[in-house]
């Protein structure tokens, strides 16, 4: 799917100047080395993605490059990978928070990066080469992160400001939650560009075609307030503080993350198997995931305790 998407993404934005310069992006550009990948993903760098994974079977995912507003260098894209990859196999795992370290979310991708590879007229076929890399690794990990794949309920907590990328990656999660004074901002028409990580699709789904072509193609800011009124926001935190919010935000979560992770994890696929699939698919998908907790542990302690749902 990937290939087919940056196919057809490449053709028709840069295919004349791809032409002119007698090469082709998709001439092995997939089949480059993976190593080779992450050296040039490594050039990119600064910053970190901080997990910790909470008792409660809660992660929070900080994103950690204050200098630049929590813009994603090529570094950070790989350790959103490994540590995406980590909570897929994290069994006690039930609800994940995605934030931004300096109480602000993310500025989308590093513009310094690009701008150092574009500049070089000499570099052009590599820079198509890594940057395509690079979006094709966000795309790659965020439709992850929306995706059964990561079977845990996912809020972004919107501090400060989500911009661009920042602004996909909150539409990657299940929730977004705002403090005050907080915006999402698809500010890529000003920059010349539409979402590339899979923002514009999920964004459709979350407020509808209408609302998000009026987001996309206004650019506009969305504070709190018209988030809750679209949909796109669960709910205005009361505090704008770091640490208070994030407590909120844990306190949000936990009302959906309570019981078993096996509960919890089968509740999140079934519900994203039936956004995801097509509806006789996503029944067979039900039918097999009610098979995974069926006569479980879970299950025969309720039926011992004779549960009555007063
Ligand atoms: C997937 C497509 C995309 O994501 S396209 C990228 C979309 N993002 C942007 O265009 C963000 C551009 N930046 C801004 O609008 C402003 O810097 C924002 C984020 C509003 C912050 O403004 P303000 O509070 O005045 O701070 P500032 O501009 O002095 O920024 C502090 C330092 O951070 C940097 N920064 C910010 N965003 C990025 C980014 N995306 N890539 C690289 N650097 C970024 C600023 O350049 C500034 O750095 P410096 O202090 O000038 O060295």
């Amino acid at each position: 799917m990937a290939v087919f998407l940056w196919k057809n993404l490449f053709q028709t934005t840069k295919g004349r100047t791809l032409q002119q310069r007698g090469s082709s992006l998709y001439n092995g550009a997939l089949d480059y080395d993976e190593e080779l990948i992450k050296k040039k993903l490594q050039q990119f760098a600064g910053g970190s993605v901080n997990l910790s994974k909470e008792h409660s079977g809660i992660g929070i995912l900080t994103l950690n490059n204050s200098r630049l507003m929590n813009a994603f260098t090529g570094t950070m894209m790989l350790e959103l990978q490994e540590r995406v990859t980590e909570l897929e196999n994290w069994k006690d795992g039930k609800g994940l928070i995605i934030c931004g370290a300096g109480n602000t979310f993310c500025s989308g991708s590093d513009l310094n990066a690009v701008k150092a590879i574009s500049n070089s007229q000499a570099r052009w076929d590599e820079y198509v080469h890594v940057y395509a890399k690079y979006l094709d690794q966000a795309y790659e990990v965020l439709c992850f992160l929306y995706s059964s794949l990561l079977p845990l309920i996912s809020i972004a907590l919107v501090q400060g400001k989500a911009l661009g990328g920042g602004a996909e990656l909150t539409t990657a999660c299940d929730f977004r939650l705002m403090t005050p004074g907080s915006e999402i901002r698809f500010v890529h028409k000003h920059m010349g560009l539409v979402p590339g990580w899979g923002g514009a699709a999920r964004l459709v789904r979350i407020v509808g075609s209408r609302a998000a072509l009026q987001l996309l193609s206004g650019a506009d800011r969305v504070d709190p307030e018209r988030a809750l009124r679209l949909g796109l926001s669960e709910g205005t935190l009361s505090s704008s503080d770091e640490a208070v919010s994030l407590e909120e935000a844990r306190a949000w979560l936990s009302q959906y993350t309570e019981g078993p992770a096996s509960v919890i994890q089968a509740v999140k696929k079934v519900v994203t198997a039936g956004r995801e699939l097509p509806l006789e698919a996503a029944l067979r998908t039900e039918k097999d995931v009610f098979g995974t907790v069926w006569g479980g542990p879970a299950n025969l302690e309720a039926l011992a305790k004779r549960q009555k749902h007063k």
